[in-house]
């Protein structure tokens, strides 16, 4: 068997096509743009990538980009003035701080100051208990994208039985959670968990969010079934390489022959992430505005 290859480019092409039709209704019923800030502190290279994406994306898309950056050694009382000063701020729908922030620096403190109606990366406490308890709020960018990737691959998921390989509280928790509400069978698997092959063989859907390169075998998987790869590693460069490889947390050579489908790094999920990260701050902007949206619209 060879597997489908999931093109999460082209779906996220697709999405941020969508948002900005939606963007400039929105901009012709509020009389505004919508707009989202992002907050980088300190100068880790993946992070000023991502940054920068993100905010071409926005301007792209036809909203407002806020760009803030902090010295790596900004104190905790100047980052939440900030945030303070963007939740106060009427031209901000959506807030985002790029993670992870330097190690001084209490990621929870800062996640909590946000306000949780303008958290459109869906970490804070208050979006997390909605997500967990069924209520509309903001749902993290990658575990979405990678839903919606799933339910466009699959149609519908209820009864599969699903393993999400990751604990983390930004993927692998709000990942099940979604795969629960869609009615799959939701295994979430870490690196305590015992005879894991056996467990992910069991599963129709594979997401794997561990940080491991390639620690996902083909012979793991179940054959058919629908593997998300999240993870995004690089190797060592190999000789007369300037710099290594990236390779997700699954085998991708190896899934390939066995899966139904399997979404491919990169170009699968990572560029969902920043998809969604505008779908979320869009629908911000309309909930911030009074301004009307359909259902199921983005
Ligand atoms: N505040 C947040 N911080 C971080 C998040 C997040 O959702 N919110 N996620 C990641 C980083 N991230 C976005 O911020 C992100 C990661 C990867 C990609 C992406 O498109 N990756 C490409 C490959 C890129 C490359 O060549 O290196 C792909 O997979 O095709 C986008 C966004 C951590 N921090």
């Amino acid at each position: 068997m060879t597997a489908s290859i999931i093109d999460g480019k082209a779906f996220a092409a697709g999405l941020r096509a969508r948002i900005a039709d939606h963007a400039a209704a929105f901009e012709q019923a509020a009389g505004r743009k919508a707009g989202l800030a992002v907050v980088l502190v300190g100068e880790d290279p993946a992070s000023q990538v991502y940054v920068r994406s993100k905010g071409k994306a926005t301007l792209e898309c036809g909203m407002n980009s806020f760009e803030h950056k902090l010295p790596a050694d900004a104190d905790e009382a100047t980052l939440l003035a900030l945030v303070e000063q963007l939740n106060a701020d009427p031209a901000v729908d959506g807030i985002l701080v790029q993670l992870p922030l330097p190690a001084h620096l209490d990621e929870q403190k800062v996640i909590a100051t946000i306000n949780p109606d303008k958290d459109v990366d869906g970490f804070h406490v208050t979006n997390a208990g909605r997500l967990a308890v069924g209520l509309p709020g903001f749902v993290p960018c990658t575990p979405l994208g990678c839903l919606m990737l799933l339910k466009d691959q699959l149609g519908n998921l209820s009864g599969l039985d699903a393993v999400v390989i990751g604990r983390s509280n930004i993927v692998g928790k709000p990942m099940a959670q979604l795969l629960l509400a869609e009615s799959c069978t939701v295994t979430i698997a870490h690196s305590r968990t015992k005879n894991l092959e056996d467990v992910v063989r069991r599963a129709d859907i594979v997401v794997a969010a561990v940080g491991r390169p390639e620690m996902v075998k083909g012979s793991w998987i179940k054959p058919g079934a629908t593997v998300i790869d999240v993870g995004i590693n690089r190797l060592p460069p190999a000789e007369g390489e300037s710099k290594g490889r990236l390779v997700g947390d699954v085998d991708y050579a190896q899934t390939l022959e066995v899966a139904g489908a399997v979404t491919p790094v990169p170009g699968g999920v990572g560029p969902m992430t920043i998809a969604v990260l505008l779908r979320n701050a869009l629908v911000a902007a309309h909930r911030n505005a009074g301004v009307a949206l359909a259902d199921g619209a983005l």
